[in-house]
């Protein structure tokens, strides 16, 4: 018996959500992996349909980490700040390619007083959203340390980054454009995909979302083909290694600054 609600008209991914800035991207392709669209349309998709991806947000204090998830998830917007006490999280199911896929979304604390109970949350993460607050240099200076401490819980090649800019609405043209060029030099040294959003307007918010959903998606299924290809070989050559084609996906090197 299926107990879950249907996915909602409003959540469902047909196809990849372009990324923000080519520069800072987690890839530049403009379509799904083929093998993966292959893998959906024949119903290979193993057990990605069952599964609940975690994705934790973290980033220093009342850069707008809470207001990023709320806007998404229940489309509200809080003019007063209420730090958050440890840890809190979100639902959200989505469809990607006809196939159920569900993101766990972790707001952690940014003070520092709650910060040890929160990071008892990192472990386990598939994708990293680190944010910032566009307006503010040192929250962007900071984002390094946040990177390294979520890291030093999750295996950094089996990650996927992001690195948000938050409270675009706050910032004149001439700031903005400063700023990402700062932004786009950090996200790279990181190996992030960058992306500036206002939780206020709702400002590129469903479109970042959408890019997390389907990009946890496809390295999910990717992973899933790989475990089901490297059973079948084991099971009659025993052969497998890295460069054989069983390995979809590179696997992404330790981000320099956490090196
Ligand atoms: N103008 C504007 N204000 C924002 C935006 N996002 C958040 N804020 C404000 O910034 C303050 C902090 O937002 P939160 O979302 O609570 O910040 P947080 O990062 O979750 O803070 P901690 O829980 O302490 O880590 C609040 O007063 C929000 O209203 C935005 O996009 N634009």
């Amino acid at each position: 018996m299926n107990v879950l609600a249907p996915v909602r008209r409003d959540r469902v991914v047909a196809a990849l959500p372009q990324c923000f800035r080519k520069e800072a991207a987690a890839h530049g392709r403009p379509a799904f992996h083929a093998a993966v669209a292959a893998a959906c349309r024949e119903q290979r998709t193993g057990t990605v349909g069952f599964k609940i991806s975690k994705i934790i947000v973290v980033g220093d204090l009342s850069v707008g980490k809470t207001c990023l998830i709320n806007r998404f998830c229940k489309d509200t917007f809080d003019k007063n700040y209420k730090a958050t006490i440890g840890v809190d999280f979100e639902m959200e199911r989505f469809e990607v390619l006809g196939v159920p896929f569900s993101l766990q979304l972790w707001d952690t604390a940014g003070q520092e007083r709650f910060k040890c109970i929160a990071s008892t949350y990192y472990r386990g993460a598939q994708a990293i959203v680190i944010v910032f607050d566009l307006n503010d240099v040192a929250s962007l200076e900071h984002t390094r340390q946040w990177l390294a401490d979520a890291l030093k819980e999750n295996d950094p090649s089996n990650v996927i980054l992001f690195l948000v800019g938050s409270k675009k609405d706050l910032s004149t043209p001439a700031q903005y454009s400063l700023m990402e060029k700062d932004a786009l030099k950090v996200a790279q040294e990181m190996q992030a995909e960058y992306w500036a959003v206002s939780s206020l307007t709702g400002e590129n918010v469903r479109d970042f979302f959408f890019r997390v959903a389907a990009l946890a998606f496809e390295s999910s299924v990717l992973a899933e083909l790989e475990r089901g290809g490297a059973r079948r070989i084991a099971d009659t050559v025993r052969i497998s290694s890295p460069e054989s084609d069983l390995y979809l996906t590179a696997p992404r090197r330790k981000p320099k600054c956490c090196q």
